[in-house]
């Protein structure tokens, strides 16, 4: 049932501490407020349940969901959370009322990447309310001077800043990459087909901490999307691709790379090891010649999870049909010189193949 069609009667003390809460956790390394916005009822009966789905975003402020369950009797209804290899399963049936038989509400924060479902209800009937969270403000825009240094940013700045001043790490210089850890949504409209950059201001949890810390140690780091093009290569561009533009068969690598090079505004290839090994320099004089970067393999800090990065998309998947915005797998590229500064070396556009080689094995 729509918001539109219903009153909640719950305390504004109860929604001031739940709502002090979510800020603790979901939004404490952005130091940001956040507002609640009520957005549905869902009532189920026996047998009634909700299949395995993500939210679907509704603008690019919206980051995640905050579920009360209201103390309504019933059995099973589990609600069980995913996020990459973790599950959780909470049972608001076991919560509804305390030892004194006092009734008792239960609810549930998560960011807009948990997929989640609700498992059939077996007795009883289970009533929860769906709020949408939302930034008050973009967070990244709020003045330093209200942002608490945690533990957290301290050891990510120790760490990198130990890693930077290691001779041995990267010699040559080289390029770091970090894949963020929660996705975003952005607009897939024609007209104004999300940007990576936009994702600044809105940087959740540790991407938040990793994007600030480097910044606060002047590093060159820019967000991207990611997308597989085939096994060997990545490839990373600054504008949404519309997936749909993909057929229904199995495109050859050179078919998803064009799509990717004309919808993502150019883009960047980034070989593996093994095949940059073998054929970096002409690669790279091949890509430039078309319009396409070529970035040398990246030393990845992190694992990205074994979505398929090509296909995922939650049109298909959400709690509604909406088309209008859609999760993209992002990562940072920080582009790192030589020991010493770390200052990057810009390439000039006109090299010549032995130029390239000369410079990628110096
Ligand atoms: O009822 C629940 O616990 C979940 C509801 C839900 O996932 C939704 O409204 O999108
Ligand atoms: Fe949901």
């Amino acid at each position: 049932m729509d918001a539109g069609l219903f009153a909640a009667n719950l305390q504004p003390t109860t929604i001031s501490l739940i709502l002090w809460q979510v800020e603790e956790t979901l939004a404490e390394a952005q130091n940001a407020a956040v507002d609640m916005e009520l957005y549905k009822l869902n009532g189920y009966g026996v047998g009634g349940f909700f299949k395995a789905h993500k939210d679907t975003p509704r603008s690019e402020d919206f980051f995640g969901s905050l579920i009360i369950a209201l103390p309504t009797a019933h059995e099973g209804g589990e609600l069980v959370l995913r996020r990459k290899n973790e599950s959780w399963k909470v049972d608001f049936g076991s919560l509804t009322a305390d030892a004194a038989g006092n009734p008792r509400i239960g609810f549930v924060a998560f960011y807009s990447d948990v997929e989640h479902e609700v498992l059939p209800v077996t007795s009883g009937c289970r009533t929860t309310l769906t709020y949408n969270l939302k930034w008050v403000t973009s967070p990244g825009r709020l003045p330093s001077s209200i942002q608490t240094i945690s533990d957290k940013r301290l050891q990510i700045v120790q760490s990198l800043a130990t890693m930077l001043a290691d001779s041995e790490y990267l010699p040559n210089g080289g390029v770091l990459g970090f894949h963020l850890h929660h996705q975003y949504p952005f607009s897939t409209s024609n007209a104004l087909k999300g940007q990576i950059k936009d994702v600044i201001p809105w940087l959740k949890g540790s991407d938040r901490v990793f994007y600030d810390v480097c910044k606060e140690l002047s590093l060159d780091i820019e967000a991207k999307f990611l997308f597989h093009a085939d096994t060997y290569t990545l490839f990373l561009c600054d504008r949404v691709v519309n997936l749909q533009n993909l057929g229904q068969g199995v495109e050859s690598s050179d078919q998803i790379i064009d799509i990717l090079n004309d919808e993502g505004n150019g883009g960047t290839l980034i070989l593996n090891e093994d095949r940059f090994r073998i054929l970096g320099a002409s690669v790279e004089y091949r890509a430039k010649g078309a319009g396409l970067g070529v970035m040398e393999p990246v030393d990845w800090i992190n694992r990205h999870d074994a979505e398929n990065l090509i296909k995922e998309q939650c049109v298909a998947y959400g709690n509604e049909v909406e088309t209008a915005y859609a999760y993209y797998k992002a990562c940072f590229i920080l582009k790192l010189g030589r020991p010493g500064s770390r200052e990057w070396y810009e390439a000039p556009p006109d090299e010549t193949q032995e130029e390239i080689a000369a410079r990628r094995y110096r």
